[in-house]
């Protein structure tokens, strides 16, 4: 099994502008329970600053659990989650954002919503609306302005979400499935928009079922099964030749029952 565990990390780059890249973040032997079940059972990963990272695997597997305990919205029972090199700290959220797979968006105009977004932030006045109109422009959305955000279509209101997470300067941002839902063209305007952030150097964390869209985004990869790492190292390597069953039968398309074949 391919390892990107902490002591491994540095010899799986397949990009080599991130061959040396620090973790920004460093998952070690977290493991999470909830009603006397173990849903993540000693995952440890580290997440390149300014990589993309991809996190993949059946439905259950444990992909949104591990991505909402990395961005601090639950709290482990066992483990660590380093963020630039300090455990468990505070106040690594102000730089992080995180998009779900539906968009949860105020009940308030396009601009409304960027405007309180940016105003948790601390941004106020011109500086603010400036900011707003710049990144509604980038993501081709400035003509729905005043446009109540709910009434947008679904790829408008995930563009919309993109938008607003990436207006506060996050350092990392998390996706969970955010083009489950949408079709090609609206999946590529998110592509687009997450590649633009990557090269200025937002470090990307992504849920995805999408083989496609592992292969055209993806420089690490996570491939989790049953809450535990079946295996992890450069997209690409396990997208063409992978080592576990799970990944294997995932990428020739067979069904892989693991330990649900009894039911
Ligand atoms: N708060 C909770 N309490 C109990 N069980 C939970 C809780 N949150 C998640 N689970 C369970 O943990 C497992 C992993 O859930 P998770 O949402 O992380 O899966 P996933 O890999 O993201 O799946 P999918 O691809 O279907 O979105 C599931 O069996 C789910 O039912």
């Amino acid at each position: 099994m391919r390892d990107l565990s902490p002591e491994t990390e540095g010899s799986m780059s397949t990009a080599p502008h991130l061959a040396h890249s620090p973790p920004i973040l460093t998952v070690q032997d977290l493991t999470f329970s909830a009603q006397k079940t173990v849903l993540l059972n000693a995952v440890s990963l580290n997440i390149r600053e300014g990589s993309r990272t991809l996190i993949m695997g059946p439905n259950g597997a444990g992909k949104s659990l591990l991505l909402r305990l990395m961005h601090g919205l639950i709290k482990p029972d066992a483990g660590t989650i380093t963020w630039k090199g300090r455990a468990n700290a505070s106040e690594a959220r102000r730089f992080q954002s995180m998009v779900f797979q539906r968009p949860v968006l105020l009940r308030r105009s396009v601009f409304a919503n960027l405007s309180f977004a940016l105003g948790v932030h601390g941004l106020r006045g011109k500086l603010k609306a400036d900011k707003i109109r710049a990144a509604l422009h980038d993501a081709g959305l400035a003509h729905l302005e005043t446009r109540p955000a709910r009434v947008l279509s679904g790829g408008q209101q995930q563009r919309l979400s993109l938008v607003r997470a990436l207006a506060t300067d996050p350092e990392i941002l998390f996706l969970d499935e955010p083009t489950a839902n949408l079709d090609p063209a609206s999946t590529s305007a998110i592509e687009q928009l997450i590649m633009k952030a990557s090269a200025r150097g937002v470090t990307i964390v992504l849920v995805t079922h999408d083989q496609g869209q592992a292969k055209r985004l993806g420089e690490d990869l996570v491939f989790l099964q049953d809450g535990e790492v079946a295996e992890t190292g450069p997209a690409q390597t396990i997208l063409t030749a992978p080592q576990s069953e799970p990944v294997k039968a995932w990428v020739d398309g067979r069904i892989y029952l693991g330990s649900k074949a009894g039911y």
